[in-house]
């Protein structure tokens, strides 16, 4: 398709919850535009960003196939804070010109070869366009039904064309990619994410992210009684959940020797909610060096013994930082549905051997008491071991 005469082709963005913020909300704007501009870096493609009332446009280079458009789009689709994403043209604002690129628009589409039913639906941001919305539906509606002899139908249409009527321009398009919603990466400060190689912790930290966190990856190994296989699983996980932030890290932490230690100090029974509080005093540690303000699990309340509320309330008992746990009302399936669609659920799925299951007492307690944990605690000098842990770092720097 050849449209060039009459406009450049581009991409619509639709703002998620930014258009709610008052005072603010420019700054919002201002980092989802840097989010954007990142994550555009690796395409190669010099790209002009535009911030409009409650919409972004991307600018494309003249004779941009609608291919690499449709990329573009597909890319930014991926970037947190923005609801919709629409390949789209950017035309004239005049009434004719808009009229004749809807119906170019649409000319090569499989809508129109086979006779599908058809809605326009226009918008205006800037009221001094001549024709109201009504009446543009109508033009463009008209001369549509005229060209083609596609039927209208404006209840349930097979083919939307959108027209925006916009400050300097009218954008058009037909069909677009939803977005991830939420709002843009750091606008809400930045928090470690406790990452296993399981389904539930990646899901975690997406959540995370979309609610406006720059997040850094922790992964406790069992090494050295266990292979490096977790970690490289972690490592696959946070390469694939980097697509929503960019620069992402890792950091790994082999806990192997501090397990074994929890358990000849008679842990026992307590063995896994010990192991959980020294992982989250460890996390404690490292969100400090890292400038963490918050830890992130992936706890889903009763789904597994060490997640019941006596021992959620034993594991918040070890830290002062909050642990934020956005999935904690969220049921197996509906987890298993997000990671999917995140591309996080088949990695997760690969077998490994988890840390945490290592040294599993063959029962394990689920109304964990907090004044028995601190005795065990006490003759390790946790604290102390903890700190030992976080300097025992290493990290991955991820650029996916
Ligand atoms: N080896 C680990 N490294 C880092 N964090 C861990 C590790 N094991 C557990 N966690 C943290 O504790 C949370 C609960 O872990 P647990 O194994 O009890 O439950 P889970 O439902 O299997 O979680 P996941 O599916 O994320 O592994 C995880 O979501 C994660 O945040």
């Amino acid at each position: 398709m050849t449209m060039s005469a009459m406009g450049e082709p581009c991409v619509l963005l639709k703002l998620g919850e930014i258009v709610l913020k008052g005072k603010n909300r420019e700054l919002f704007e201002r980092r989802l535009q840097g989010n954007i501009k990142g994550a555009l870096k690796k395409l190669d493609l010099k790209v002009d960003v535009r911030q409009r009332h409650g919409v972004i446009a991307l600018f494309l280079p003249e004779g941009t196939t609608p291919e690499r458009a449709d990329a573009v789009a597909r890319r930014v689709a991926e970037v947190p804070g923005l609801v919709w994403v629409h390949p789209a043209w950017s035309v004239a604002k005049d009434p004719d010109t808009v009229i004749k690129a809807a119906v170019e628009l649409i000319r090569d589409s499989d809508e129109v070869k086979r006779g599908a039913r058809f809605a326009v639906r226009s918008r205006r941001r800037d009221k001094r366009f001549p024709l109201r919305s009504m009446e543009l539906d109508r033009a463009v509606g008209g001369e549509i039904n005229d060209v083609y002899g596609l039927p209208v139908d404006l209840k349930n249409p097979e083919l939307t064309v959108s027209v925006e009527v916009d400050r300097d321009e009218v954008f058009i398009y037909t069909g677009g990619i939803p977005g991830q919603g939420g709002l843009p990466v750091g606008s809400s400060g930045r928090a470690l994410v406790l990452m296993s190689g399981g389904i539930d912790s990646p899901v975690a930290a997406y959540r995370m992210m979309r609610r406006g966190l720059r997040v850094d990856f922790l992964h406790f190994s069992g090494i050295p009684f266990s292979t490096s296989e977790s970690i490289y699983k972690a490592y696959a996980l946070v390469r694939e959940l980097d697509k929503f932030q960019g620069r992402s890290r890792l950091w790994v932490v082999p806990f192997g020797k501090a397990q074994q230690s929890l358990k000849s100090s008679g842990a026992d029974r307590l063995q896994m909610v010990a192991q959980r509080r020294l992982m989250l005093k460890t996390a404690e540690e490292v969100a400090h060096k890292v400038r963490a303000a918050a830890l992130i699990t992936g706890d889903s309340l009763g789904q597994v013994s060490s997640q019941t509320l006596a021992n959620i309330t034993a594991l918040d008992d070890a830290v002062r930082l909050p642990i934020l746990r956005p999935l904690v009302g969220m049921d197996k399936t509906e987890i298993m549905a997000e990671a999917r669609r995140i591309g996080t659920l088949a990695i997760s799925e690969l077998p490994d051997e988890d840390c945490c299951t290592l040294l599993a007492p063959r029962s394990a307690e689920t109304r964990a008491r907090i004044e028995d944990l601190r005795q065990i605690e006490k003759r390790l000098d946790v604290e102390d071991l903890a700190v030992r842990l976080a300097d025992s770092l290493q990290t991955y720097e991820i650029d996916a």
